[in-house]
């Protein structure tokens, strides 16, 4: 079996799903990220208040394979079950809206997932990959600033489509592919209050105007935020018409839907913090599990891959490295 790296570009839950199995089956990866740190659009914000969940805010698992991975982390304390008391706005009345849905959140924050499943993974953070070029036998990265990374065996895309594509010119079929998927954005607020709201709800679907989604961080368990820190999704539409509103004007808006739903007084925040996804989720589901050109050693996963949720993007990842492995086997 080669002694030749296989790259990963994207340390979200994608690339690590992938970097995992490899691992796994005995095959060396090193990932690249662009930010800090892992775990992209499941990343949680270090904030003055704590760390927030930003990006997703909870996952659910219906897939048997990703159900058992969810059983593995809670059993290593990354994960638990969160049982919020759910609300829904239906017909312009907030109601209280139960369901049997087992949900999942990372602890003490979503970033425990990612940050346990890289462990000691070799990984260069701070790294934006701008191109990827095929020599003779090996694949060959370079990011922003020039610099050149390889040999690498084989090449793992593990980013946004939008992004995805421009990485896949070496195989324009997958690039095709990917520049067709149409990522919608998302913005985010968080607002902490010093004296905790006089509500009996922890999430609240309203899928109305400006807010799709809102919910309350100390009610996930394992957090430990002084203020009562309520982290708001903008829907899809609303985020497009307010794609390059400042953070404040944001702030204000989804401040002031909120303060409209609620049910109890609203006091000033004592924090606020706002954030761009600009490639928050794919405008539909797909079924391709993963692309790739096996023979070529290129492979493209993601949420945008299939479902467009956590569990999407994990199990993207799995097939990703299912198809590698089921290659180098042949
Ligand atoms: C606001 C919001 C709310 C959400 N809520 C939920 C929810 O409640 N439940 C749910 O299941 N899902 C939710 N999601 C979706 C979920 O977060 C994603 O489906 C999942 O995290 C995607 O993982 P991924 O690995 O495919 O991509 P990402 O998490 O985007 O990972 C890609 C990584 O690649 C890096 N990268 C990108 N380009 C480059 C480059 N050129 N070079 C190097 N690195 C690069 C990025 O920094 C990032 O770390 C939400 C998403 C958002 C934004
Ligand atoms: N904002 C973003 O960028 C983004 C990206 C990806 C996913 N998400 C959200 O992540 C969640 C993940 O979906 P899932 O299938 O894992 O979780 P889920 O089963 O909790 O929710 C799926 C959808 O079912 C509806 N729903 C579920 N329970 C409900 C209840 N009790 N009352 C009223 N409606 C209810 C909601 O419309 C919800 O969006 C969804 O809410 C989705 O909107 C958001």
């Amino acid at each position: 079996m080669s002694s030749v790296s296989i790259a990963i570009i994207g340390a979200g839950i994608s690339g690590l799903s992938a970097a995992q199995a490899l691992q796994e089956a005995g095959l060396p990866v090193h990932l690249f990220d662009k930010s800090r740190g892992s775990g992209g659009r499941m990343a949680s914000k270090r904030t003055e208040a704590g760390r927030l969940d930003l990006g997703a805010a909870y996952f659910t698992a219906r897939d048997r394979r990703f159900a058992a991975a969810v059983r593995d982390w809670q059993a290593r304390g990354w994960a638990s079950e969160w049982r919020p008391s759910l609300y829904e706005l239906r017909q312009g009345q907030l109601g209280p809206s139960q369901d049997e849905q087992e949900r999942y959140v990372g602890t003490p924050s979503m970033s425990a997932i990612t940050r346990g499943l890289l462990g000691e993974t070799p990984v260069t953070f701070g790294c934006r990959i701008t191109e990827i070029f095929r020599g003779t036998r090996h694949w060959t990265l370079q990011d922003a600033d020039g610099q050149s990374y390889g040999p690498f065996s084989q090449v793992v895309v593990a980013i946004p489509a939008t992004q995805a594509c421009n990485l896949l010119t070496a195989a324009p079929v997958l690039a095709g592919k990917a520049a067709n998927v149409a990522m919608e954005p998302t913005w985010s607020v968080a607002l902490g209050f010093s004296t905790p709201l006089e509500t009996g709800m922890d999430g609240c679907f309203v899928r109305n105007g400006a807010l799709d989604w809102f919910s309350r961080d100390r009610s996930k368990p394992g957090r430990d935020n002084p203020l009562d820190t309520w982290v708001m999704h903008a829907t899809s539409q609303w985020s497009r018409e307010h794609l390059d509103a400042s953070k404040e004007t944001v702030i204000e808006h989804l401040h002031g839907a909120f303060a409209e739903l609620l049910d109890c007084p609203l006091p000033e925040p004592a924090f606020s913090i706002a954030h761009r996804w600009l490639y928050a989720r794919p405008a539909q589901p797909h079924q391709w599990g993963s692309l790739a050109d096996v023979d070529m050693g290129i492979h493209a996963c993601g949420d945008w891959c299939l479902s467009g949720r956590v569990e999407g993007a994990w199990l993207s990842g799995r097939e990703a490295a299912r198809r590698i492995i089921e290659h180098l086997d042949k």
